[in-house]
């Protein structure tokens, strides 16, 4: 998918804890007029029903269309546990902060995939992925799609987007071409091992979110005519590179520098000249430990990508001043 010929739009949300109290629900004041009392009449008609509004599985059903009643339908499939629903194009996710499983199978991609009309299965990711899938099979020409994920920090953009990548790593593959097999294979490995390397590097520990993405990623795929995933680049911009030097307090540095100072072999410590227990001013809360901390996932993704052992060597290698005896960056 690439530059917009056809967009969608996933917006993210986090439940704030819901209720009126966090701004979830917000009141809107305006001066009593007839129009007002009669909106009012009918958004208290619209809510009345409070046992159905679950069942509004895309929000430009919902009548009349105001902040309550949106979010009141929203916090309704939320508290069932229905995390996706349609708003036109655009699909709306909340953050369930909890493992789903059963919700991203391999069984749920191929029931997607193989569905005539996908669109009329319940909302879900998959729906705007196969959509875009199959839109770039324009009627004479392939039509490039781009999919828009937006939202604020830990809404869950990550995690959709990896998604996304999954979905395509999954149903872009063939089985049937021998040809490429091992070609297509690898693509998809990498297309899906870009993700363990980027946020090691570009992800870090923050107060909202345990895996914070601190830069923007335009991800571009590319099909085949025959709808194979053929390759993959991915942009980075507006990394936050002050994070290296200064960050919040109970914040963390980029997740890489833990990961080097905690599983690093003897070895590598020598080179690096990083012995064990040893602390820096710079790398604040290493005690905390976040799932993220995974060294050996991180350098089994660069192997996939090709990135050979010498070259890892020379992005690892840390750079240490010991000509100074009160060095700063030591604790
Ligand atoms: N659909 C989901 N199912 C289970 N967990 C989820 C889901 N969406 C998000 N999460 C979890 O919520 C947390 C925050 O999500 P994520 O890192 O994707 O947010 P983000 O929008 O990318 O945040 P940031 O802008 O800070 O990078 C993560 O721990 C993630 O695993």
């Amino acid at each position: 998918m690439s530059s917009a010929d056809n967009r969608r739009i996933v917006r993210e949300g986090r439940r704030n804890g819901g209720g009126k109290e966090k701004g979830f629900f917000q009141k809107v004041h305006s001066p009593p007029s007839p129009l007002n009392d009669s909106l009012e009449g009918e958004i208290q008609a619209f809510l009345i029903d409070e046992d159905q509004l679950h069942t509004y599985d895309d929000l430009t059903k919902v009548n009349p269309v105001t902040p309550s009643t949106v979010l009141k339908c929203l916090q309704a499939r939320y508290s069932v546990k229905v995390f996706y629903t349609h708003a036109g194009c655009t699909l709306v996710a909340l953050n369930p902060f909890q493992p789903i499983p059963d919700l991203y199978t391999l069984d749920v991609m191929k029931e997607y995939h193989g569905a005539p009309q996908p669109q009329e299965f319940k909302p879900h990711i998959f729906i705007v992925a196969e959509e875009a899938y199959r839109n770039v099979q324009g009627q004479l020409e392939p039509v490039n799609q781009s999919l828009v994920v937006s939202g604020e920090s830990g809404a869950g953009k990550t995690w959709t987007s990896r998604c996304l990548m999954k979905y395509y790593a999954t149903v872009a593959a063939s089985s049937s071409v021998v040809k490429s097999q091992d070609t297509v294979e690898r693509i998809e490995r990498r297309v899906l091992d870009s993700n363990p390397i980027m946020e090691a590097f570009g992800n870090a520990c923050t107060l909202r979110n345990n895996n914070s993405s601190r830069f923007g990623k335009y991800i571009q795929l590319q099909l085949d005519r025959c709808q194979l995933l053929v390759g993959a680049s991915v942009q980075t911009y507006l990394l936050e590179k002050s994070r290296v030097a200064c960050q919040l307090a109970n914040e963390r540095n980029f997740h890489i520098f833990y990961q080097m100072m905690k599983m690093a072999t003897d070895e590598q410590r020598k080179e690096w000249k990083m012995p064990p227990g040893q602390c820096f001013v710079w790398l604040p809360n290493s005690e905390k430990t976040v799932e993220e901390d995974c060294f050996h996932e991180t350098v089994e993704a660069m192997v996939h990508l090709g990135i050979n052992t010498e070259r890892q060597r020379q992005i690892f290698r840390v750079r240490y001043y010991s000509s100074n005896p009160q060095n700063p960056y030591c604790c």
